[in-house]
């Protein structure tokens, strides 16, 4: 489904805030730094606008950051003792890092899928409505309902439809995955995190997987982490490369990998380092 146009270019330069330019960001990052235990220092002051309704890559070689960057978005670091965060992030230009922010809805609007599926040993089912069972909604009619349209948007309803009451741990790895991204756009968030959602999977479930970011982009903003260039190049439409906790580079992606402005990301993309 194409979307409307937007200035990639102001995106890029963290400009996008004109009038009528914030409506395309999801995320703003502003000098964003980060300590784990010890004050080891993670991220260095990154800035960097997400834009809405598009898939943004977070690539760079091992330890560079991207996952802790990636889980600064729904406050996951919050759960790792000593971490800190400084610096600002903006979700649709409010602080998530604002002491009044309420962090279980914050993870409600930002769902996040890991590199290891991990359905509820639960049924299919109960596995898609587990977070509208946590807000306490249990009327069949609306279960049912929410439940076949994940497992539609998730590309999962018509192989599990005959048996939703069985138990998803019965299901391959690709369809355990395909039913986590069900259950987390089940709560309707706004911002899907997927860290190396497609790593654990053989190479067709991968393929679905991409091809299911690439469907759900129309209504979500995705940011994807991924070990995998040829597979930031072939979902993403932006893409920032991190190197030593630092952001490099951020451009839409075809610029990025066929003109890239730093050495180092050149280096990066054509198998120099990393
Ligand atoms: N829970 C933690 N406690 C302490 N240090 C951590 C923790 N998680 C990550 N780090 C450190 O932060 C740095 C960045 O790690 P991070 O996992 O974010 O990188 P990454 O680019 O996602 O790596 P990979 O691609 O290998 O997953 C590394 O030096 C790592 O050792």
């Amino acid at each position: 489904m194409q979307t409307h146009a937007i200035d990639i270019q102001a995106i890029k330069r963290g400009q996008a805030s004109g009038p009528g330019a914030p409506a395309d960001i999801s995320l703003r990052m502003e000098n964003l730094n980060l300590y784990y235990n010890n004050n080891s220092q993670a991220l260095f002051d990154i800035n960097l606008d997400v834009p809405k309704k598009r898939v943004t890559a977070f690539i760079g070689p091992s330890g560079c950051g991207k996952s802790s960057l990636l889980r600064c978005i729904n406050r996951m670091n919050d759960l790792v003792d000593g971490c800190r965060v400084e610096g600002r992030l903006l979700l649709e230009s409010e602080d998530i890092y604002d002491r009044r922010v309420d962090v279980a809805s914050l993870r409600r609007r930002v769902g996040m899928v890991f590199q290891k599926p991990n359905p509820f040993p639960k049924s299919i089912y109960e596995n898609v409505a587990y977070g509208l069972r946590i807000q306490g909604i249990n009327k069949k009619r609306v279960l049912d309902e929410v439940v076949e349209k994940s497992l539609r948007a998730a590309a999962l309803w018509e192989e599990v439809k005959d048996r939703l009451h069985e138990s998803a741990l019965g299901m391959s790895g690709g369809q355990q995955q395909r039913l986590v991204i069900a259950r987390t756009i089940a709560v309707e968030p706004e911002v899907l995190l997927l860290d190396e959602p497609a790593s654990a999977l053989d190479p067709i479930s991968t393929l679905k997987i991409e091809e299911l970011i690439y469907e759900l982009k129309s209504r979500y903003t995705i940011v994807i982490v991924t070990h995998n260039m040829q597979q930031a190049a072939r979902v993403s439409d932006m893409t920032a490369f991190m190197y030593m906790g630092k952001l490099i580079e951020y451009d839409d992606t075809d610029t990025l990998f066929t003109n890239p402005e730093q050495k180092q990301t050149e280096d990066y993309i054509t198998g120099r380092y990393g």
